[in-house]
């Protein structure tokens, strides 16, 4: 290990960690998502389609709806890796001319990961700064249909470059545009699914990028590192690489403060807080910083994918990063890093979460609120019991069953003698998904499961988040006594 190095560990598992088996029948593929908030009907309807479609044991995969496409969870011969590269490695950020050598070298050390027979996807921004230049634009536009616009005129050449750059070596590609909105809806997200394998399984080379054109303010991927993340969850990648201008995490930006430390291995996104500063932006073209990798890593590394984050320049690492780490030896976060191929490395959970509830945490979007009381926070995060209705006190937003929701909680409602000094108004649990519609909820909320038949006139579900469905948050320390 170099001097000037920091390993962050921290060996507590968070408490939604502790969760990790996967209810197999009731996987997220299965889900539907209706738009129909109270449609009794397709709820019993789709009952019925689970029970008969329920059958295999050890694929999450195992049934959906009739009318979705249908899924097989596939395993690839080799290593799945998915590689992503920023704006700033893709083109100079204050000239916007492409930066053809690294360019160049990526597609070269793709090719070598190919012959080795490994899965590679990339995910490539760029798009943004390729437009400015073909606009003849110096700066990127501040109102978003502008940015969109640009993004429109440079996805293409973008792909017209990498397509250009890999038939050098006879490498077919692939374009998938992606958004949240999409992959966030069960049926598109096993197309999405389906179609990754299908295109890894020819050979061909996934180039992702957010469908900007469609992304809107509130529900956009926002930046193509957690769009990584999501792609490389949802394939089960061996390895996310987030390339990009920096050869590491330092315990503050490298740019501005010059005592700061490399952070090697990460344990624990959480030990984070307090050694390292992420906050400040990046550069002028790239949207993320160095904050949105950490969320990038914290999501993959849930999902049970090794995150690595290495500078692009030398693409040529990333080979013999994978082939140091693959050994045994060197998978835990004592192993030493040559010196050549410095990088941070933020290791898989694990107690990785199951992909129904990874989903449910990352992959959908919150849709509302249940609010809840002191007792439900006790059954569910200590005696690790289902939500029932007894324990709520108010819902915001509409819903339908089977969408993921937020679980909050007055500090109010928190005994003073657990509250730590100034707590904020409400803190969040953690997320599932409900068995009931926020019309529906509103209605049963407080009561007792045997009063759902009088009210609803049904009692599909005793409990309105099943245990299953339900991912918690770590509550933070700094607000409450640990319970
Ligand atoms: N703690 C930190 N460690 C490393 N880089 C940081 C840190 N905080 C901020 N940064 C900045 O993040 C930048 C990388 O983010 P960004 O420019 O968005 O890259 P990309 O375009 O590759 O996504 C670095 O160039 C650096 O200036
Ligand atoms: N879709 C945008 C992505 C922007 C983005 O996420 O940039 P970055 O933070 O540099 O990865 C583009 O292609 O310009």
């Amino acid at each position: 290990m170099t001097k000037d190095s920091t390993s962050i560990h921290n060996s507590k598992p968070k408490s939604e960690m502790d969760e990790s088996s996967t209810n197999n029948k009731d996987s997220y593929l299965s889900a539907s998502n209706s738009l129909d908030p109270d449609s009794h009907q397709k709820k019993l309807e789709k009952t019925h389609l689970l029970k008969e479609g329920s059958s295999g044991k050890n694929s999450p995969y195992s049934f959906s709806p009739a009318s979705s496409p249908h899924i097989h969870l596939r395993k690839l011969p080799g290593l799945t890796i998915v590689l992503k590269i920023g704006t700033s490695s893709v083109c100079d950020p204050a000239t916007h001319v492409p930066l053809l050598s690294t360019l160049y070298s990526t597609v070269q050390m793709i090719h070598i990961l190919r012959q080795q027979g490994h899965n590679v996807v990339l995910v490539s921004s760029g798009a943004v700064g390729t437009g400015l230049r073909r606009l003849k634009f110096h700066k990127k536009p501040t109102e978003l249909a502008k940015v969109q616009a640009v993004a429109a005129v440079g996805q293409g050449r973008l792909m017209a470059l990498w397509d250009n750059m890999f038939s050098f070596l006879d490498q077919p590609i692939a374009q998938v545009l992606l958004s949240r909105n999409d992959l966030s809806r069960p049926a598109q997200h096993v197309n999405a699914y389906n179609t990754f394998m299908e295109l890894l399984s020819m050979g061909v080379i996934p180039i992702v990028n957010e469908n900007d054109t469609v992304s809107l303010g509130g529900i956009r991927f926002g930046d193509n590192d957690t769009l990584s993340a999501i792609t490389a969850g949802m394939i089960h990648a061996d390895y996310l690489f987030l390339l990009t201008d920096v050869d590491c995490l330092y315990t503050d930006n490298p740019r501005n403060n010059p005592d700061a430390k490399r952070v090697l291995c990460v344990e624990d996104i959480n030990a984070l807080t307090g050694t390292v500063d992420a906050t400040s932006a990046g550069s002028s073209l790239g949207t993320g910083g160095m904050a949105t990798k950490l969320v990038a890593a914290e999501l993959a590394m849930a999902a049970g994918v090794c995150t690595i984050i290495t500078h692009s320049s030398k693409p040529q690492k990333v080979i013999d990063i994978i082939s140091h780490f693959s050994k045994p030896e060197n998978k835990g976060a004592s192993a030493d890093i040559p010196e050549e191929i410095l990088c941070t490395r933020f290791l898989p959970s694990n107690n990785r979460l199951g992909d129904h509830k990874w989903w449910i945490k990352h992959g959908m979007r919150s849709s509302g609120t249940i609010f809840v009381d002191y007792g439900a926070l006790i059954a569910i995060s200590v005696q690790k019991k289902s939500l029932f209705a007894a324990g709520i006190v108010d819902v915001e937003g509409v819903f339908s069953f089977n969408q993921s929701v937020t679980i909050s909680i007055s500090t109010s409602l928190i005994p003073k003698d657990i509250l730590r000094p100034n707590p904020p108004e409400y803190i969040e649990i953690g997320n599932g998904l409900v068995n009931y519609s926020s019309t529906e909820i509103s209605r049963i909320k407080g009561l007792k499961s045997g009063m759902f038949e009088s009210i609803l006139g049904y009692c599909d579900s005793e409990d309105v988040i099943h245990r299953g469905s339900l991912v918690l948050n770590q509550i933070d320390d700094n607000f409450v006594k640990p319970l």
